[in-house]
């Protein structure tokens, strides 16, 4: 089975409501494989719990998340996390594991508890350590990394777990711009050779237009764009989604939108 052979996500009238609060309304999205999704909006949106819900760490109140055509929570647990990864804002403290042990955590959905890990896994752990330029510090301590190298060690457990999609919540949280748009075109790259499918929260509105082939915009729980990044860099969108006068321009080198706060 290759990437292309599952299409990914699919969501129908989703909606989350604990206590009666409506966190996430009447939502609706596709996110196929071999492509980037990039999920933008304000604190508070609900953009982590559309992800929660994606990766079934949370239960729809309503509507449905499918992944390769079937209700994503009749997946058996450890056949989904073959296929999807889920990094969440708040990474668990590995400080005291080499980033290969790291990496090598990913592989538990495929070889199981107590078992050794088989050549196909460490094969599987070989490759994105290559793929995420982790290899040189294999054997470093995850807590003596930068933030960047760190980042690249945790994607590097994911891209080791999961087939087809990764869900990464904030993967460049806490990184300069020149290691946010690294981060990106990294993800740009794999998903480009491998045909998995990404969908990433990032606030960064003019790397998230650079990197990713759709961006939706979800703004007090819904949905309120979803489309090619030069749809959504338009001042009108910009204005809706954060409440504050946004102006875009065309980026001088190579024309693409710029999305900036008006004076
Ligand atoms: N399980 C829950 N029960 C009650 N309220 C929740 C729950 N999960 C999230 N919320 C609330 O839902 C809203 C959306 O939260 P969420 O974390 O999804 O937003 P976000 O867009 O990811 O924000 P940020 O950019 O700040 O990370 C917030 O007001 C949050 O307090």
């Amino acid at each position: 089975m290759n990437a292309h052979s599952l299409t990914g996500f699919e969501v129908e009238n989703l909606e989350f409501r604990p206590n009666g609060r409506a966190i996430l309304s009447d939502l609706n999205a596709s996110f196929n494989c071999g492509r980037i999704y990039g999920i933008i909006g304000p604190n508070g949106a609900g953009k982590s719990t559309l992800m929660k819900l994606l990766a079934r760490h949370l239960r729809p109140t309503a509507g449905k998340v499918r992944f390769a055509g079937d209700d994503a929570n009749g997946w058996n647990g450890r056949a989904f996390a073959r296929e999807v990864a889920y990094l969440p804002q708040s990474l668990p403290t590995a400080e005291h594991q080499t980033v290969r042990e790291l990496v090598a955590l990913g592989r538990y959905p495929w070889h199981g508890p107590f078992r050794k890990l088989s050549t196909e896994d460490r094969n599987a752990v070989d490759t994105a350590l290559d793929e995420t330029g982790s290899r040189e510090h294999e054997n470093r301590l995850v807590g003596t990394l930068s933030g960047g190298e760190r980042q690249r060690a945790w994607i590097a457990m994911v891209l080791a777990q999961a087939r087809h999609f990764l869900l990464l919540d904030e993967p460049t949280s806490a990184l300069d711009l020149a290691h946010q748009a690294r981060i990106l075109a990294l993800l740009r790259d794999i998903v480009d050779r491998r045909g998995i499918g990404v969908a990433l929260i990032v606030h960064d509105l003019n790397i998230a237009a650079q990197f990713c082939d759709r961006i939706l915009a979800l703004r007090d729980g819904r949905l309120i764009a979803s489309d090619a990044p030069s749809q959504i860099m338009t001042p009108k969108v910009l204005t809706d989604l954060y409440d504050i006068p946004m102006e875009v321009f065309a980026h001088p080198a190579d024309g693409r939108p710029v999305g900036y706060i008006a004076s």
